[in-house]
């Protein structure tokens, strides 16, 4: 009995050191013994902490649980409007060795985010079948306007990874709430443009009867549409192709995202894929934090290698974020009309999304 309070005791000065605020969930009362059990059981091992805002939705879900598998994180926060006390009893129990705590609504917003390294966005409203992903523009800008004036509040130095579409603009809502509230780093923002790498790698080595971990397809220019501009000349190892599979490959990037919205049949859009793309960029990051050398991906980013002043294309990772971003170096004819193209489309949406804020 004695053995017992002196332990709960212990356990409640544990979970109040972790998560001092721990309080402000909803249904802590019947949370509480999981939530504080877990703290217990693992201490925080030396890494990064990392926030997920949305992180009870589709791709939240198993986000957060591939972050709580990788070895550089040591602190998980998980944040959303709903759910995220069981999803956080979940993935709590999983036996690796990040400590991961739940948030739950706009009051515990910041209590998510101060001291973070990485945020990770996946927050907002998903496509259904016939809408593009500007159509999600009128409620998720506002979704990431929020979120970002957390982060600018609360940890104005942390690495961003936007995922809630449409990227193209909801990226320059994040870059004009930071200017806004004097804390904007454009080395910080990154929209993730990682799936359309995936997907690029995957359909290519599907055409040429290839291991996909053996490609690497660079794509440029934005998240939507004609805006995915896959580079097919540059592809490593150099590969070559017919000019219908230029166009088949092309066409089928471009489109990945609207054939899973429309197989999903209105119960939404990739969430899986997603996860497994935004945990590989989410690491990426992290290496180059880590200091490690030659950390090379495709982002959405602040950027002066076109007229434009955002544009995805590869960029080298560091501790400052975007360290370097690399010039698109040679196009073929074909890729230069896709360029314009995507310039085109890509400036009427940045500009929406600045005139959101400055409005
Ligand atoms: N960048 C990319 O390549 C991709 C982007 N997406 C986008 O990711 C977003 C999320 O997609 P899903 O996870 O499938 O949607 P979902 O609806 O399953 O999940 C979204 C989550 O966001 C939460 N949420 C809503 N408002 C919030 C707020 N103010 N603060 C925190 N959380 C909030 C919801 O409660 C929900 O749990 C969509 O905008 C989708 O279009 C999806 C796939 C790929
Ligand atoms: O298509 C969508 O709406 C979701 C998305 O961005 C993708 O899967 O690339």
């Amino acid at each position: 009995m004695e053995h017992d309070t002196q332990a709960r005791v212990r356990i409640s000065r544990i979970a109040a050191h972790l998560n001092p605020r721990s309080d402000g969930f909803q249904n802590m009362e019947e949370y509480s013994g999981v939530y504080q059990l877990n703290c217990l059981a693992k201490g925080a091992s030396p890494g990064f902490k990392v926030a997920i805002l949305g992180a009870a939705g589709g791709i939240g879900q198993p986000l957060a649980m591939l972050m709580k598998m990788n070895p550089l994180v040591s602190v998980l926060h998980l944040y959303d409007v709903v759910n995220t006390p069981g999803v956080t009893a979940d993935i709590s129990h999983m036996d690796t060795g990040a400590v991961v705590r739940g948030f739950l609504g706009q009051q515990q917003l910041e209590d998510a985010l101060t001291g973070m390294d990485l945020v990770i966005i996946p927050a907002g409203v998903p496509r259904k079948p016939g809408m593009t992903r500007d159509d999600l523009f009128n409620i998720n800008a506002g979704i990431v306007r929020t979120l970002c004036e957390g982060i600018a509040k609360c940890c104005p130095n942390a690495i961003v990874n936007i995922i809630s579409n449409p990227v193209n603009s909801t990226v320059p809502i994040a870059a004009e709430v930071f200017k806004k509230a004097g804390t904007y780093n454009p080395k910080c923002i990154l929209g993730v443009t990682m799936l359309d790498v995936v997907r690029a790698n995957t359909f290519v080595a599907e055409v040429l009867s290839l291991d996909p971990r053996e490609i690497d397809t660079p794509v440029v220019g934005g998240h939507a549409g004609v805006t995915i501009l896959p580079l097919l000349s540059q592809i490593k190892p150099p590969c070559s192709f017919t000019q219908q599979e230029i166009e088949y490959l092309t066409n089928r990037i471009q489109n990945g995202g609207t054939e899973v919205v429309e197989a999903k049949a209105g119960s939404g859009s990739a969430t899986l894929s997603m996860a497994y793309a935004a945990v590989k960029f989410a690491d990426a990051c992290l290496r180059g934090l880590r200091g490690d050398a030659n950390i090379i991906q495709c982002a959405y980013v602040a950027s002066e290698v076109t007229e434009l002043p955002f544009f995805a294309s590869k960029v080298r990772l560091g501790r400052a974020g975007v360290e370097e971003i690399y010039p698109l170096g040679p196009l073929n004819e074909y890729e230069r009309a896709g360029l314009e193209k995507a310039k085109k489309e890509l400036a009427g949406s940045i500009q929406k999304g600045v005139s959101f804020v400055r409005k």
